[in-house]
């Protein structure tokens, strides 16, 4: 375990380039900068590339809640995967300092010929956690799985549904020193995700770090309280949960999130 004081993740004008070496150069030249995706551009060897990412300086400490939001191919997972050490930047530097779980895809991991039982230990390894960690909490995420005997038959048997409810008792039993989360829970009924709400926002009281990106604004505000603005790459607005969705969305979505601060607020009182 990381003291956690020393749980910090920092990025000094990181950027990320990603080249694409069958690009038709010719027909890109007259391409303007649409809303969505990073800005296409050419290296010094004229080879056309991607800029993801780009001036990217964070420095979170133990305790930030950061939530991600920006138009489609903003960079928001890009930046996740640099920020979970995934990928390394091609310009500036990154130095992630504790143990990272990162949630990207919650079926990743998951081996569809072995048990429930089986997969509850091989994906909260994937995550950082040991055997006999995973074994200890088997029995708990059996229970909030709702799955009963079908955890002994092997996961090709499961319905999709089925496969979520598994996953995602698995990933909010971890302890993570930092939490990367990008979305895409949400396969499953409202019922058991009102009861997966609840374990996800305990999962992450007990994570030192979060960054989660998300399209959802009642999911972002339940879980963090500061958001950036990402935009073609770059951290457009870096704030208050209420202040960067209102810029980025309109007084609508910040008003939508003011609700959910007072709800959780008077859930607390
Ligand atoms: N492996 C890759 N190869 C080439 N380009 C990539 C790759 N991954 C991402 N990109 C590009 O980088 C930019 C940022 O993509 P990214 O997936 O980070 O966006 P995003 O904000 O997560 O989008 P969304 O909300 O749609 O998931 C986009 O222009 C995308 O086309």
């Amino acid at each position: 375990m990381t003291k956690s004081t020393d749980i910090r993740v920092d990025t000094w004008d990181a950027g990320i380039d990603f080249p694409i070496f069958d690009a038709k150069t010719r027909s890109l030249k007259k391409a303007v900068l649409g809303a969505a995706g990073g800005v296409i551009g050419a290296n010094n060897s004229k080879t056309v590339v991607v800029e993801a990412l780009r001036d990217i300086n964070l420095h979170l400490e133990h305790g930030a809640r950061v939530g991600l939001v920006g138009h489609n191919g903003a960079g928001k997972s890009t930046l996740l995967r640099l920020l979970a050490g995934i990928y390394e930047p091609t310009q500036g530097a990154c130095r992630v300092q504790g143990r990272v779980a990162p949630v990207f895809d919650l079926g990743v991991g998951m081996d569809p010929e072995i048990s429930g039982y089986e997969n509850i230990v091989i994906r909260g390894m994937f995550l950082g956690m040991s055997k006999r960690e995973m074994l200890k909490k088997t029995d708990e995420i059996a229970e909030f799985s709702e799955l009963g005997d079908y955890l002994n038959m092997p996961l090709r048997t499961y319905s999709t549904g089925m496969r979520v409810r598994l996953a995602l008792g698995v990933v909010t039993s971890i302890d993570p020193e930092i939490l990367i989360l990008d979305e895409g829970i949400g396969a499953v009924d409202a019922e058991f995700m009102k009861k997966a709400r609840t374990r996800l926002q305990a999962l992450v009281e007990r994570s030192g770090i979060l960054v989660f990106a998300s399209h959802s604004n009642e999911f972002l505000a339940q879980l963090c309280d500061r958001a950036l603005w990402i935009d073609h790459g770059k951290v457009r607005m870096d704030g208050g949960i209420e202040e960067v969705v209102g810029a980025y969305e309109g007084p609508e979505a910040a008003r939508s999130v003011r609700k959910v601060l007072a709800d959780l607020e008077a859930d607390k009182a």
